[in-house]
Protein backbone atom coordinates (compact mmCIF):
# COMPACT_ATOMS: atom_id res chain seq x y z
CA UNK A 1 0.00 0.00 0.00
CA UNK A 2 1.06 3.58 -0.32
CA UNK A 3 2.63 5.39 2.21
CA UNK A 4 0.17 7.25 4.46
CA UNK A 5 1.32 11.19 3.21
CA UNK A 6 -0.43 14.21 2.96
CA UNK A 7 -0.48 13.82 -0.69
CA UNK A 8 -1.88 9.99 -0.75
CA UNK A 9 -4.21 10.99 1.25
CA UNK A 10 -5.30 14.02 -1.18
CA UNK A 11 -5.67 12.01 -3.83
CA UNK A 12 -7.60 9.40 -1.85
CA UNK A 13 -10.25 12.04 -1.68
CA UNK A 14 -9.97 13.35 -4.86
CA UNK A 15 -10.61 10.04 -6.47
CA UNK A 16 -13.55 9.87 -4.00
CA UNK A 17 -14.75 12.74 -5.53
CA UNK A 18 -14.37 11.51 -9.07
CA UNK A 19 -16.17 8.07 -8.11
CA UNK A 20 -19.33 10.33 -8.00
CA UNK A 21 -19.33 11.13 -11.38
CA UNK A 22 -21.17 8.09 -12.84
CA UNK A 23 -24.07 8.52 -10.52
CA UNK A 24 -24.14 12.45 -11.49
CA UNK A 25 -23.62 10.98 -15.34
CA UNK A 26 -26.49 8.76 -15.20
CA UNK A 27 -28.65 11.64 -13.43
CA UNK A 28 -27.82 13.76 -16.69
CA UNK A 29 -28.63 10.60 -19.00
CA UNK A 30 -32.26 10.26 -17.46
CA UNK A 31 -32.49 13.97 -17.39
CA UNK A 32 -31.26 14.67 -20.35
CA UNK A 33 -29.46 17.31 -18.20
CA UNK A 34 -26.12 18.55 -20.03
CA UNK A 35 -23.26 17.48 -18.07
CA UNK A 36 -22.12 21.41 -17.25
CA UNK A 37 -24.33 23.11 -15.18
CA UNK A 38 -22.76 26.53 -14.83
CA UNK A 39 -24.99 27.99 -12.14
CA UNK A 40 -23.79 25.01 -9.86
CA UNK A 41 -20.18 25.61 -10.42
CA UNK A 42 -19.95 29.20 -9.63
CA UNK A 43 -21.91 28.08 -6.07
CA UNK A 44 -19.85 25.14 -5.59
CA UNK A 45 -15.92 27.73 -5.87
CA UNK A 46 -17.66 30.77 -4.21
CA UNK A 47 -18.58 27.85 -1.68
CA UNK A 48 -14.90 26.90 -1.37
CA UNK A 49 -13.40 30.09 -1.63
CA UNK A 50 -15.36 31.16 1.51
CA UNK A 51 -14.86 28.35 3.35
CA UNK A 52 -10.69 28.65 2.55
CA UNK A 53 -9.52 31.14 5.05
CA UNK A 54 -11.18 29.03 7.49
CA UNK A 55 -8.46 25.97 6.42
CA UNK A 56 -5.95 28.68 6.11
CA UNK A 57 -5.69 27.94 2.73
CA UNK A 58 -5.63 31.46 0.30
CA UNK A 59 -9.32 31.82 -1.52
CA UNK A 60 -7.91 32.01 -5.02
CA UNK A 61 -5.93 29.06 -4.58
CA UNK A 62 -9.48 26.91 -3.24
CA UNK A 63 -11.41 28.41 -5.93
CA UNK A 64 -9.04 27.08 -8.60
CA UNK A 65 -8.42 23.95 -7.10
CA UNK A 66 -12.20 23.30 -6.95
CA UNK A 67 -12.45 24.38 -10.71
CA UNK A 68 -10.00 21.99 -11.11
CA UNK A 69 -12.03 18.86 -9.53
CA UNK A 70 -15.55 20.04 -11.42
CA UNK A 71 -13.07 19.74 -14.79
CA UNK A 72 -11.86 16.32 -13.91
CA UNK A 73 -15.35 15.33 -12.84
CA UNK A 74 -16.90 16.40 -16.51
CA UNK A 75 -14.34 14.53 -18.34
CA UNK A 76 -15.14 11.40 -16.83
CA UNK A 77 -18.76 12.23 -16.74
CA UNK A 78 -18.65 12.79 -20.73
CA UNK A 79 -16.41 9.62 -21.17
CA UNK A 80 -19.39 7.34 -19.31
CA UNK A 81 -22.28 9.35 -21.41
CA UNK A 82 -19.96 8.52 -24.75
CA UNK A 83 -19.71 4.92 -23.66
CA UNK A 84 -23.55 4.83 -23.14
CA UNK A 85 -24.72 6.59 -26.41
CA UNK A 86 -22.21 3.98 -27.97
CA UNK A 87 -23.97 1.10 -26.36
CA UNK A 88 -27.25 2.52 -26.96
CA UNK A 89 -28.64 2.34 -23.18
CA UNK A 90 -26.82 2.90 -19.92
CA UNK A 91 -26.68 0.71 -16.56
CA UNK A 92 -29.88 -0.05 -15.07
CA UNK A 93 -28.58 0.57 -11.44
CA UNK A 94 -29.93 2.09 -8.78
CA UNK A 95 -30.45 6.12 -9.15
CA UNK A 96 -29.30 8.75 -6.53
CA UNK A 97 -31.00 11.94 -6.73
CA UNK A 98 -28.33 14.62 -8.01
CA UNK A 99 -29.94 17.70 -5.78
CA UNK A 100 -31.22 15.62 -2.78
CA UNK A 101 -27.53 13.10 -2.67
CA UNK A 102 -25.41 13.81 -5.07
CA UNK A 103 -24.38 17.43 -4.49
CA UNK A 104 -24.79 17.52 -0.72
CA UNK A 105 -22.33 14.40 -0.97
CA UNK A 106 -19.79 16.32 -2.44
CA UNK A 107 -20.59 19.52 -0.43
CA UNK A 108 -19.58 17.20 2.32
CA UNK A 109 -16.06 16.04 0.74
CA UNK A 110 -15.63 19.66 -0.36
CA UNK A 111 -14.63 20.28 3.32
CA UNK A 112 -12.16 17.31 3.43
CA UNK A 113 -10.23 18.29 0.42
CA UNK A 114 -9.94 21.61 1.44
CA UNK A 115 -8.70 20.28 4.97
CA UNK A 116 -6.43 17.81 3.18
CA UNK A 117 -5.34 20.69 0.40
CA UNK A 118 -4.42 22.40 3.74
CA UNK A 119 -2.44 19.61 5.38
CA UNK A 120 -0.68 18.96 1.82
CA UNK A 121 0.31 22.32 1.46
CA UNK A 122 2.12 22.35 4.69
CA UNK A 123 4.12 19.13 3.75
CA UNK A 124 4.49 20.07 0.27
CA UNK A 125 6.95 17.37 -1.32
CA UNK A 126 10.01 18.37 -3.15
CA UNK A 127 10.13 18.02 -6.28
CA UNK A 128 6.59 18.65 -6.18
CA UNK A 129 5.65 17.48 -9.97
CA UNK A 130 7.40 14.71 -10.32
CA UNK A 131 6.73 12.99 -6.64
CA UNK A 132 2.79 14.27 -7.82
CA UNK A 133 3.17 12.52 -11.02
CA UNK A 134 4.82 9.42 -9.94
CA UNK A 135 1.91 9.27 -7.21
CA UNK A 136 -0.48 8.99 -9.87
CA UNK A 137 0.90 6.67 -11.81
CA UNK A 138 1.20 4.24 -9.03
CA UNK A 139 -1.81 4.16 -8.38
CA UNK A 140 -2.37 2.11 -11.95
CA UNK A 141 -5.89 2.81 -12.31
CA UNK A 142 -8.00 2.55 -15.93
CA UNK A 143 -6.82 5.30 -18.59
CA UNK A 144 -9.49 7.74 -18.31
CA UNK A 145 -9.27 7.92 -13.99
CA UNK A 146 -5.29 8.28 -14.56
CA UNK A 147 -6.18 11.68 -17.09
CA UNK A 148 -9.20 12.73 -14.81
CA UNK A 149 -6.79 12.60 -11.83
CA UNK A 150 -4.00 14.47 -13.87
CA UNK A 151 -6.47 16.90 -14.84
CA UNK A 152 -7.85 17.30 -10.83
CA UNK A 153 -4.04 18.12 -9.65
CA UNK A 154 -3.30 20.64 -12.41
CA UNK A 155 -2.38 23.09 -10.31
CA UNK A 156 -1.43 21.69 -6.92
CA UNK A 157 2.47 22.24 -7.49
CA UNK A 158 3.57 25.20 -8.27
CA UNK A 159 4.02 25.63 -11.65
CA UNK A 160 7.57 25.44 -13.04
O1 LIG B 1 -23.57 19.05 -9.89
C1 LIG B 1 -23.48 18.70 -11.07
O2 LIG B 1 -24.40 18.85 -11.89
C2 LIG B 1 -22.25 18.09 -11.56
O3 LIG B 1 -22.19 17.67 -12.69
C3 LIG B 1 -21.04 18.06 -10.68
C4 LIG B 1 -20.09 19.23 -10.99
C5 LIG B 1 -18.97 19.17 -9.91
O4 LIG B 1 -17.95 18.56 -10.17
O5 LIG B 1 -19.19 19.72 -8.82
C6 LIG B 1 -19.53 19.05 -12.36
C7 LIG B 1 -20.07 19.68 -13.47
C8 LIG B 1 -21.14 20.67 -13.38
O6 LIG B 1 -20.94 21.73 -14.28
C9 LIG B 1 -21.33 21.16 -12.00
C10 LIG B 1 -20.81 20.52 -10.91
Amino acid sequence: APADTPLSRLLDSVEQRLDVSEQVALSKWDSRQPVQAPERERQVINQAQSQATRFGIDAQRAGLFFSDQIEANKLLQYHALSRWHAAGSAPQTQRIDLAKQLRPQLDRLQEVLLEELAEFDRHRPEPCTSALAQAIEKRKKSSERSLALIRATAHLCPAI
